[in-house]
This record gives C-alpha cells, structure tokens and sequence, in this order.
C-alpha cells in the first residue's frame, strides 16, 4: 500500500499521478490530475503528456447534481476542447452549485477501473472528489515509464488505489497515551491510535478510573469538528455535544469519548467550508454534501470498533442521536445495551442544519425540535 499513501500525499500537493489497471500498476494507464488544484498550464501539459484527450471523471452523486443520470458509481466525460475550457470551469463543473457549462463535454460514458480508482484517492485525500484522467497514449507510454522509475512521477495500480478505505481495518496502532486532566472530568486519560498508513489518528479519552466503569461502559463516538468544537461555531451543535459528553460520562461514573478523525462528517475541512458555502447558497447540509460528489454521510464506524476492542470493551450505553452509530457499532459486534439522546443548544444558525440532519438521515431529535 505504500505507493498508495504515497500518491494520496502527492495528490493533496497538486500533483499528478499514474494509475495502472494491471496488477503491478502497468498497463493501460490513466494519468490522473486532482481537479481541485489543477490550474490552466496544466491542461497543456496533460495532453502533452498523457498524447490522449482527456475526461472528467465524477461521482455518481455529482453526476446527479449535474442532471446526468447514469447508473454508475462513477462517470467521465471526454473534454470536447475548444474555447471557454479552462481550470476554473472545469473546476465550476466539478463542485459548483450550477454544475458548470456542458458544452464543454461529450456523452458521459462509465468510469473505467483506473479512473473510479483515482476517485477513491481523491476521497481518501480529502479533495473535491474529482479528477481528470487521461489514458497513456502507446506513443508516450515509454516517456511515462521512464519518469516513473526516475522517481518523477507515481504509478500505483487500480486495484489496491480503490481498496485505500480498507487499508486499515483491525489494524489501528496504540502509539502513545498521558494524563490529560478536564474541567469537567480531572481523572482523565489520552489515547492516541494512528491507521497504519499514517494518514489519521484518533484519540480515546478515558474518563475515571477504568475499574468503575459499569458493566455497559458509557461511550460518546464523536466525530472532529474543527469549526464546532474549537472555536464554537453556532452553525453546528458540536461544540456543546462534546462539552456535554464529557460531562454526562463522567456522571455516569466514567467511561470513553472517542474523538474520530472524521471532520466534515469525513469529507474533510475544506469540503465541509466549500460545503458550507453551497449552503448559504440555499442547500440543506445533507443535498451540499452530494452536490461536492459524496454520499450522504461518508463516514465509517471501523475504527471506533477496532478501539473498543482494544480496550476489551464489549457492551456500552451509547451517547447518540445517530442510529447509524448505533449499527455499526452492534454490526461490528460490540452490543449497544443502551442508547441516551446527547443534545447541544439548538439556535438561529444551528436550527435549519438539525432540522436536516433530522430529517435526511434520521437523527433523533424530537426532544429539541419538537416532533
Ligand atoms: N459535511 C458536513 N459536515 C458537517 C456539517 N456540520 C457539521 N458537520 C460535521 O458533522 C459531524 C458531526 O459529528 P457528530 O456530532 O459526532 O455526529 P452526528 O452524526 O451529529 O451524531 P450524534 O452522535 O447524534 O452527535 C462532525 O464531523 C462535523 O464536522 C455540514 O454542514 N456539512
Ligand atoms: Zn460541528
């Protein structure tokens, strides 16, 4: 999987990188530009280095933005050229609420292995999960086969590209912990796991003293909200959920607070302020997120199985609105003897984002919004 970390580290830099459909990554090959930083010079140089026209390769959910059904996961559509193609309007199709000009494209056709591959990438590296892709003209395959020994450019095959989600499962490292005292919780205990391809980490934070946890030990999974629970941004409840979690679990004489990389829902800061952005334009939290390319929600609950285990947890009372926090947990095998509802303020700002978060994916929160 190296190369694969590799890539996602050259493609948050701008970078361009090769993706091969053949088990060792040669082949036919797709260069692949992540859409997000691709500036007008480079349009030039992936025709000049690929010798093949290339694609925009998008979601699904961003095709359907588009008001372009077609029933895949993934779709390109081949650049037809000319004028008023450039950086910005590619990018414009990709992310922006309008979906761009589409003159500029052909018919989509469905993405090809190499090209869903360099989605996946874009998702793993928190970019607008776009890309363009150009396959490797035979005339330039052996200008590209020499870059890629000399070092200047990545080639990683398809197969383990699509798989980057998965690298990690049941593969969480225990790297360091400490004494972290809290206003509200003074015997408290940092853990800090980091996936095996060093791109996250994830703290538990144990509260109390582990052996007077109850049997169904409390447990907050709680996913990063730089925006909320730093700076106590009033357009989420985030902030005071983690405050209030702290503080429920300590009350309930102590237990774990998993605080999960998983910023934005996991589409990342910058997706969650483009997002943000698309929602002052008039969207719902759940329709910006789709409009970007993602799913509904994109984050996986592995990790929180994976630490529970790690600390021979197997039964909790879960702090939660979310049921589906509450599934993957019982999916994962550790029993949910209990839910309790955890709640922030609901205000002006916050109001029309929980209203949502109700009523697109299910959360329950009847007792702060009235039914
Ligand atoms: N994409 C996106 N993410 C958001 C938005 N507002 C908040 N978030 C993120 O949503 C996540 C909320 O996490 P949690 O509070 O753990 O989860 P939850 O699904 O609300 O469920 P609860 O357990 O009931 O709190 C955080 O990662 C926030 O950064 C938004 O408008 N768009
Ligand atoms: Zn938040």
């Amino acid at each position: 999987m190296q190369q694969v970390e590799r890539a996602i580290f050259d493609l948050r830099r701008g970078l361009p990188v090769v993706v091969g459909e053949d088990a060792d990554g040669a082949g036919s090959s797709v260069m692949v530009y992540p859409v997000e930083s691709i500036a007008d010079t480079n349009l030039a140089e992936v025709l000049e280095t690929a010798g093949s026209s290339p694609a925009l390769t998008l979601t699904r959910h961003r095709m359907e933005a588009m008001g372009l059904g077609l029933n895949t996961d993934a779709a390109s559509l081949p650049l037809k050229g000319g004028d008023g193609l450039s950086a910005e309007s590619l990018y414009c199709a990709a992310a922006a609420v309008k979906g761009g000009r589409s003159d500029l494209f052909e018919e989509p056709r469905p993405a090809s292995l190499a090209e869903r591959a360099a989605l996946a990438l874009m998702r793993r590296a928190l970019l607008v999960p776009a890309a363009l892709t150009a396959r490797i003209d035979g005339s330039r395959q052996a200008a590209v086969e020499r870059a890629v020994e000399e070092g200047r450019i990545l080639r990683v095959p398809a197969r383990l590209a699509e798989r980057c989600f998965e690298s990690g499962v049941g593969m969480l490292r225990r790297v360091s912990e400490a004494d972290v005292p809290l206003s509200q919780s003074v015997r408290s205990r940092f853990v800090l796991f980091r996936e095996p391809d060093g791109l996250r980490e994830h703290v538990a934070v144990l509260i109390g003293d582990a052996n007077e946890w109850s049997r169904e030990v409390p447990v907050r999974i709680h996913s990063s909200c730089l925006t909320g629970d730093l700076f106590g941004s009033l357009r989420c409840d985030c902030g005071e959920q983690l405050q209030n979690a702290v503080q429920a679990i300590a009350e309930l004489g102590g237990g774990v607070l998993l605080y999960l990389a998983q910023e934005g829902r996991g589409i990342g800061l910058a997706n969650k302020l483009r997002a943000y952005e698309l929602q002052d334009a008039g969207l719902d939290t759940v329709e910006a997120d789709r409009v970007l390319g993602f799913g509904d929600d994109n984050r996986r609950y592995r990790v929180a199985v994976d630490i529970l285990a790690d600390l021979s947890i197997d039964r909790v009372r879960l702090l939660t609105n979310n049921p589906s926090k509450v599934r993957a947990l019982s999916e994962g095998g550790v029993e949910v003897a209990a839910r309790e509802g955890l709640y922030g303020r609901v205000t002006p700002q916050n109001r029309r984002y929980l209203k949502a978060k109700a009523s697109r994916s299910g959360h329950l929160l009847d007792e702060v919004l009235g039914k």
